[in-house]
């Protein structure tokens, strides 16, 4: 899964009118994603992915995720280009949701990564962070100190159904993150969420860059703390250095770290943790028995987010 929304052919005819997309040849609903319904689309010109945007996307926030893909893209980046409609928007509606057509990115997910897959995508994230530095739009991160907070006072009176004892340690960690969490970190546009699934490779080649829609303003090291988590952990739950340093050290051929970022890298990585351990937490509590998704596992989450804890510099990244 992820189609939510299903089309038909009918509806998807009337609202390519407003494109100029050539003739529709056929569209299949992907099985992959979580978040929002995608479809491939062949037309007689170009293959398209259409996305309809679900629960967690706000409609006041396409022109970001949009305009920011645009951006990139027309800076190098390898990522999808959304497809304006002959009125200049770049998303309509259909079946009753915000709708947008983006370019097709050839490319696969890595299902195994390696240090040096590592490596290419530090470089990747540095470059974006670099060509979004005049994007003119902004968008605070929804899920950071207080989205956090207000995902954990819906979903802390039931923790202790997925593991006794998490009521009090995440209260406990969040607590203390209120009080540390850095405040003046090099800023800038960050993706938030480069999860293996989101990066496409040709063989050992980094093909391009996808899923902009947590895209937000936040500590450009946080993003590069959210890829600590999503890649450098092997599926024991084992920490692999050598990982982490090659992605540090291909984001830092790029951008250099500052000293302030290096020192705070532990606890931004805690952050990301948590992040990701109380969406998915939540999720874990609300979605129905017998829902069309794949529910993550939020204790994944809790792993890293103790391993964290447990690190004293980031000299244990294999930072030198
Ligand atoms: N521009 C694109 N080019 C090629 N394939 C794409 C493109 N965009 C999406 N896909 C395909 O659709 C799948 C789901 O896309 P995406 O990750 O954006 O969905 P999502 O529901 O937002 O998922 P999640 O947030 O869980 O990663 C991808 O794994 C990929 O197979
Ligand atoms: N990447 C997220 C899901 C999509 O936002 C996770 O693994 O929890």
């Amino acid at each position: 899964m992820a189609v939510y929304t299903d089309i038909n052919e009918v509806d998807l005819k009337d609202f390519l009118q407003a494109y100029d997309t050539g003739e529709l040849l056929s569209f299949k609903g992907i099985a992959e994603g979580v978040e929002n319904s995608n479809f491939l689309l062949h037309t007689d010109r170009f293959p398209l992915i259409l996305t309809l945007y679900e629960k967690r996307v706000d409609e006041n926030d396409l022109p970001f995720y949009l305009g920011l893909m645009q951006h990139l893209a027309e800076r190098g980046i390898s990522c999808p280009l959304p497809l304006p409609r002959s009125d200049g928007a770049l998303y309509g509606q259909l079946c009753g949701r915000p709708a947008a057509l983006i370019s097709f990115l050839e490319g696969m997910w890595l299902r195994k990564s390696e240090a040096r897959h590592c490596r290419e995508l530090g470089v990747a994230l540095a470059r974006m962070h670099i060509a979004g530095q005049d994007f003119p739009l902004r968008r605070e991160n929804a899920l950071s100190l207080k989205g956090w907070v207000d995902l954990w006072d819906k979903s802390a009176a039931r923790a202790d159904e997925v593991q006794s004892g998490l009521e009090s340690e995440i209260s406990e960690e969040l607590a203390l993150l209120e009080d540390r969490w850095p405040v003046d970190l090099p800023e800038g546009v960050i993706h938030a969420d480069l999860f293996p699934d989101n990066v496409f490779f040709i063989g050992d080649t980094l093909s391009g860059v996808i899923d902009f829609y947590f895209a937000c303003n936040d500590f450009l090291a946080y993003d590069l703390a959210v890829c600590l988590n999503a890649w450098c952990f092997e599926k024991d739950r084992s920490f692999n250095v050598t990982k982490a340093k090659a992605l540090i050290e291909g984001y830092q051929s790029v951008r250099p770290l500052s000293a302030a970022e290096i020192e705070a890298l532990p606890l931004l990585a805690r952050g990301s943790a948590l992040r990701f351990f109380l969406t998915r937490l939540y999720d874990w509590l609300t979605t129905p028995e017998g829902a069309l998704v794949v529910k993550k596992d939020p204790l994944e989450y809790l792993r890293y987010l103790r391993f964290h804890r447990s690190v004293k510099s980031a000299g244990e990244y294999g930072l030198s």
